[in-house]
């Protein structure tokens, strides 16, 4: 039998805790049932507890309701914020800081950790460098990665720092859904956004906290390259947006090879052209201000090399940009050549086997706008000609053609230019796979030449081009106004390869001494437990080879290296191989520099019986896309 109703409490205690049961069953359903049973069975007037509950909770949601409300008066009346979005550089420069200091001072109990990758990661796996080998002698990756600490950095939530007798509160939190600006990819990408606070009304101290951080930034990051690619349109909403893609410690002038007079020159004409008083200088001459340079040569002659080392000593970072990219439309490239910072280098790789199209074809599927430059290129690619043709330059006498004029014949140099492209030694790569006529569909010159000229927006730039073919280029591309120097790279002189020799040996005392395998056996590694094992693994403490490279080394007198490069050099013939070829036959011996010596004539024979080979493959190519087009024609 059911307890019977016990009613209201209200004579046993009347005041604030005694809510009326058909409020108490409105709130908890069921109340009315619990109730009778508590009362029945423990004799316990169970309404009093939740009357309590309820009461406590009112007050706590009220008491967080009055304090976000006076919080939010008091900010908008006494505090100064400023907010970063996640894809803004200061985002991570602010990360890194905080973590930095947080870490230190070991106040925070709440990180974020992340698995640390890519160049990132560097610093750490040098630490971990002791245990990368195994038991004998090889590198295993796993070991070393698992070695690498993970990057620890705020968590979402408020914290505070000091800094400079200041406070600041910081707060990361997520974009709302509306704000985001890129969708999530592989749930990895998130929106968030940073807020700074300071107490005052102005935003004077977090700019300066900002400052701080930035040249906390740029001295931690020195000595390194950013390279930026245009971002994936699968991760962007809309294309034309840069990502920083990687970092790469900044390449030092003196290991690219290059002609002397040439070096000079190009660093000359930049450090003119980046001095801070150019734009002024410019802009009372009514001359845009950009600068553009071509690099042309051979594949693996360091034109690639060349544009890493300006960006290191300029300390600038290098937006690239591939023209074979084949979902990239104009308006992509226009969008990323318009987000372009003051100063920076651009560098557009192997412009020759983009494909760009040269006569009216791409031109009647372009918009307006684009139609418009076509009618514009043509005294540009005359007076371009006329430029180049008393340069002397390559490509000079070839005279530019009305769409009319254009016969098959053309068609088949075109071929044979991408099959002279698709056939070039020594290129790998993914881009290798796009045949010239599939690749850069999505831009046609007058593309190009728009985004190049564009708007003042992307002014301070400066822009690489890089073609192994300059004859194929079309006049306008390379006019002065949008190419102002051009350097030349060349097969490997004696000189160079000298110098590619003494620079391989020179800088031995850090060359990956355990790369050779059982090459710690030998007592020249640092101590650890690899090491011990590795003694172990090697009985008779002998390893092979390890001996017999290293005192080709420790036995070599400067005078000795200058020596054997001359002697080197005198094997391998002018103007026939590029320094990269050079450069792999050395690396083959990081170690050995006499036995590079020894074994440089069979290279050499070897070698040049390799290209012969390659060349009648070429050839062979070329006259069947000549006979093809020929065919075609009949
Ligand atoms: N002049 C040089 N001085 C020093 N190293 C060079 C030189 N030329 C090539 N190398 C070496 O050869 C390799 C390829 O060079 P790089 O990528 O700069 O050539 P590239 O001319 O840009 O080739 P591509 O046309 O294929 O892009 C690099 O490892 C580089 O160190």
């Amino acid at each position: 039998m059911p307890p019977p109703m016990t009613g209201t409490n209200s004579t046993e205690l009347p005041g604030l805790t005694d809510l009326p049961p058909n409020i108490l069953e409105a709130l908890i359903p069921g109340y009315s049932i619990i109730s009778r049973y508590a009362s029945a069975y423990f004799g316990l007037d169970i309404s009093i507890f939740v009357s309590i509950g309820i009461i406590l909770f009112a007050v706590s949601k009220g008491g967080q309701y009055l304090y976000a409300q006076l919080m939010r008066v008091f900010e908008s009346l006494f505090m100064s914020s400023v907010f970063i979005d996640e894809h803004d550089d200061l985002f991570d420069m602010v990360m890194g800081w905080l973590a930095a200091h947080q870490m230190s001072s070991s106040r925070n109990r709440k990180m974020r950790a992340k698995t640390q990758s890519g160049a990132k990661a560097g610093d750490a796996y040098d630490d971990a460098a002791d245990d990368a080998l195994d038991e004998n002698g090889m590198f295993d990756f796993a070991r070393w990665s698992a070695r690498t600490p993970p990057r620890f950095e705020p968590y979402y939530g408020r914290q505070f720092v000091w800094h400079n007798g200041n406070i600041f509160w910081f707060k990361r939190s997520k974009l709302n859904e509306g704000q985001r600006v890129q969708v999530s990819f592989n749930n990895q990408a998130e929106d968030d956004l940073i807020q700074l606070d300071c107490i005052g009304r102005s935003i004077d101290p977090i700019k300066d906290l900002l400052r701080t951080v930035r040249v906390w930034s740029l001295t931690r990051t020195g000595g390194t390259t950013t390279i930026r690619h245009p971002t994936p349109k699968d991760r962007a909403r809309w294309g034309g947006t840069w990502s920083k893609t990687s970092f790469r410690p900044s390449r030092p002038m003196d290991t690219v090879i290059l002609d002397a007079e040439q070096k000079s020159m190009i660093i000359n004409d930049m450090n003119e052209y980046l001095h801070p008083a150019s734009p002024k200088w410019y802009a009372t001459r009514g001359i845009p201000y950009r600068r553009g340079y071509l690099f042309h040569g051979p594949p693996g002659t360091g034109k690639t090399s060349l544009s890493f080392a300006l960006a290191g000593i300029f300390g600038l970072e290098i937006y690239a940009i591939s023209l074979q990219e084949p979902t990239m439309t104009e308006g992509d490239l226009m969008q990323l050549f318009n987000g372009l910072p003051r100063r920076c280098i651009v560098l557009l790789e192997d412009v020759d086997a983009a494909g760009l199209v040269r006569d009216g074809a791409s031109d009647e599927k372009s918009t307006d706008g684009k139609k418009k430059r076509q009618g514009k290129d043509r005294p540009e690619i005359a007076a371009g000609d006329e430029a180049a043709k008393k340069d002397g330059k390559p490509g000079s006498d070839e005279k530019p053609k009305k769409e009319e004029e254009y016969t098959l014949k053309d068609l088949a140099k075109e071929l044979k230019a991408v099959s002279a492209t698709n056939n070039r030694a020594g290129r790998g790569g993914p881009n290798n796979n796009n045949n010239g006529t599939s690749a850069g569909i999505g831009i046609s010159l007058s593309g190009l030449l728009n985004a190049i000229d564009g708007v003042a927006t992307h002014e301070g730039r400066v822009l690489i081009m890089t073609t192994n073919h300059p004859e194929n280029l079309d006049p306008a591309l390379v006019r002065p106004g949008r190419v102002d120097r051009k350097v030349e790279f060349r097969l490997a002189m004696k000189e160079q390869v000298r110098e590619l020799f003494t620079r391989m040996y020179a800088a031995s005392e850090t060359a990956p001494e355990k790369l050779r395998i059982g090459g710690a056996a030998n007592g020249t590694a640092k101590k650890g437990p690899i090491t011990e094992k590795k003694k172990t693994a090697e009985p008779n403490g002998q390893p092979k080879g390890a001996d017999a490279s290293k005192d080709q080394l420790s036995s070599l007198s400067r005078s000795d290296l200058e020596e054997l490069a001359a002697e080197f050099a005198a094997h391998v013939p002018d103007d026939t191989f590029t320094p990269a070829e050079v450069q792999n036959l050395l690396m083959r011996h990081k170690t050995e520099p006499r036995t590079a010596l020894a074994k440089v004539e069979e290279w050499v024979k070897a070698t040049l019986e390799e290209k012969e080979k390659q060349n009648d493959v070429n050839e062979d190519n070329e006259q069947e896309a000549e006979n093809r087009a020929n065919g075609h024609a009949g």
